[in-house]
């Protein structure tokens, strides 16, 4: 494992530029929740949060979606812990049965769309009667590979510009899951 270096976590927060704010990130938590609430309270669905960048907005949100639902995790990670994106690896599958089920996927960036591409595919391939996708943040760019299918966020939370972000559950170099706004990464001048 090779070690951190402390003084570059530290400076990258500080240096950091912060899109939202707590409160504008609550709200839009607030309105995630109402559009999920609108779509499912109907459904009886499974809500899947996607470890680790879905943690905070998965329990964030269970608790303002107000009707009966079952509440499960996935993990699944793509870019381990570094700003590039690789392949797929699951590290957990669903636990809870998804046949003939609506499920809700809840994560916390949608940014080359791979990661949930995937899940709701699985999903799918499960049996699940239909598969929903909540994202806290949907990220503005024209870098997704062609091969990937056009799969949408269904409910967004906000929007972002094309930088590399954390906090609320995203991370720089596994740190600042914990920081209590949207923040982008300061590029070197
Ligand atoms: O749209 P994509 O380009 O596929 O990226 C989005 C995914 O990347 C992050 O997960 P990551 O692989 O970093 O694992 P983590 O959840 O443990 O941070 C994030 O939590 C999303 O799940
Ligand atoms: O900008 C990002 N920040 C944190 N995690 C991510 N996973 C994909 N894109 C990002």
């Amino acid at each position: 494992m090779p070690k951190i270096d402390e003084e570059e976590i530290k400076r990258v927060y500080i240096q950091a530029d912060l899109l939202y704010s707590e409160a504008e990130v609550e709200q839009a938590i607030n309105k995630l929740a109402a559009l999920v609430t609108e779509d499912m309270a109907d459904k009886t669905p499974v809500v899947f949060p996607v470890l680790n960048g879905g943690l905070v907005v998965g329990g964030k949100l269970l608790t303002k979606l107000n009707f009966p639902l079952e509440a499960g995790y996935l993990h699944a990670t793509r870019y381990r812990n570094t700003t590039s994106g690789h392949s797929l690896e699951w590290l957990m599958k669903p636990q809870i049965d998804v046949k003939g089920r609506a499920v809700l996927i809840v994560d916390d960036i949608f940014d080359e769309g791979i990661t949930l591409t995937e899940i709701v595919n699985y999903c799918h391939a499960e049996g699940a009667s239909e598969v929903k996708v909540a994202v806290l943040v949907h990220k503005n760019h024209n870098r997704t590979p062609t091969a990937t299918p056009a799969l949408q966020a269904d409910f967004i939370g906000l929007e972002i510009e094309d930088r590399y972000v954390f906090g609320y559950g995203m991370d720089y170099k596994g740190y600042w899951r914990n920081a209590p706004g949207i923040f982008a990464v300061r590029e070197r001048e």
